[in-house]
C-alpha cells in the first residue's frame, strides 16, 4: 500500500437518542472537551436524529466549532409524496456534511437492499453530501468464515455505477452486526482483516489512488479503552460509534485516540 495520510474520523451514531434540548447540551460539552488543535487532528462528527440537526447546527454554528455533523438515514427520491421521508436537499440545506447509508439496523428492520442502499448513496453524492456506507456480516455469517466474501458483496452493490471520483468521496463504515451494541468488539485482527479486504476491492476496482483515499472506520462496541488498539491497524482511519458517543468524556475521549497509544 502507498504511504498515504488519512485524516482519522469518529462518528457518533446516536441512533434513536436524544431530545434537541440534550442534543444541544451533549455538543456543547463535547465542544468544551475537545481543543480546536484536536479537532483539527481529528475529524469529529455527531449524527443525531432528524429531529435534533436544527438546534445541532445552531450550536456547531453559533459557537464556531469544528465538529461536523450528519443525519442517520436518507430518502433515495428527491421529493414529493413521501410520507415521513427526508431529502438530501433537505440534510444539505440544513449543513449535513454526512449521512449513514445502509446501517445493518436501517436493513434488518426496514428491509433495505443493496439496490435501495445503492440509490441513498447517490442521492447524498447528488447533494454533495458524504456518504458513511455501513456493511457487515452477521453472526452466522462470522461463524462460516464469510465475512469478507459478505462485506465485498455488500460493496459491489452500493457502489454500482458510481465514477471513481465519487467513491473517492465516501467513507465506509465496516460494522459486524455481532459487535453491535453488544460490548463484544472486534478483535483489532478482525476489523483490519475486512477494512484491509474493502481496501483491496476498491483498489481492484477503482484503482490504487482512489483506494488510498478512502477511508475506512470501524464500528461495534467501540469505547476510549478498545480505540487505540483498533485505530493502530492499517487500513482502518477511525471509528463509526453508538452507544458511547452518547457520553460526551467518553466520545472526546475516543477523539483523542493518540492519547492512549502513548500511555
Ligand atoms: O453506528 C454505530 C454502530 O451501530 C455501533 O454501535 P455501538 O457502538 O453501540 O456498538
Amino acid at each position: 500500500m502507498a504511504d498515504v495520510t488519512r485524516r482519522p474520523i469518529m462518528a457518533g451514531n446516536w441512533k434513536m437518542n436524544l431530545n434537541h434540548l440534550e442534543a444541544i447540551l451533549l455538543v456543547q460539552k463535547l465542544a468544551a472537551s475537545l481543543t480546536e488543535q484536536q479537532l483539527t487532528d481529528v475529524e469529529a462528527v455527531v449524527l443525531p436524529p432528524f429531529t435534533d440537526l436544527r438546534s445541532v447546527q445552531t450550536a456547531i454554528d453559533g459557537d464556531k466549532v469544528k465538529i461536523g455533523y450528519g443525519a442517520q438515514d436518507l430518502s433515495q427520491h428527491k421529493g414529493g409524496a413521501y410520507t415521513g421521508e427526508i431529502s438530501g436537499a433537505m440534510l444539505a440545506k440544513l449543513g449535513c456534511s454526512y449521512v449513514v447509508v445502509g446501517h445493518s439496523e436501517r436493513r434488518e428492520y426496514h428491509g433495505e437492499d443493496d439496490a435501495l442502499v445503492n440509490a441513498k448513496v447517490k442521492a447524498a453524492l447528488a447533494n454533495e453530501i458524504t456518504p458513511i456506507l455501513c456493511v457487515g456480516e452477521g453472526l452466522e455469517i462470522r461463524e462460516a468464515a464469510g465475512q469478507v466474501e459478505h462485506c465485498r458483496g455488500q460493496l459491489d452493490g452500493a457502489l454500482e455505477g458510481l465514477k471513481d471520483s465519487d467513491v473517492k468521496k465516501i467513507v465506509i463504515a465496516y460494522e459486524p452486526v455481532w459487535a453491535i451494541g453488544t460490548g463484544k468488539t472486534a478483535t483489532p485482527d478482525d476489523a483490519q482483516e475486512v477494512c484491509g479486504a474493502i481496501r483491496a476491492r476498491l483498489a481492484e476496482k477503482y484503482g490504487a489512488e482512489t483506494a488510498d483515499a478512502v477511508r475506512i472506520q470501524y464500528g461495534g462496541s467501540v469505547k476510549a479503552a478498545n480505540i487505540a488498539a483498533i485505530m493502530a491497524q492499517p487500513d482502518v482511519d477511525g471509528a463509526l460509534i453508538g452507544g458511547a458517543s452518547l457520553d460526551a468524556e467518553e466520545f472526546a475521549s475516543i477523539v483523542r485516540f493518540r492519547e492512549h497509544i502513548q500511555r
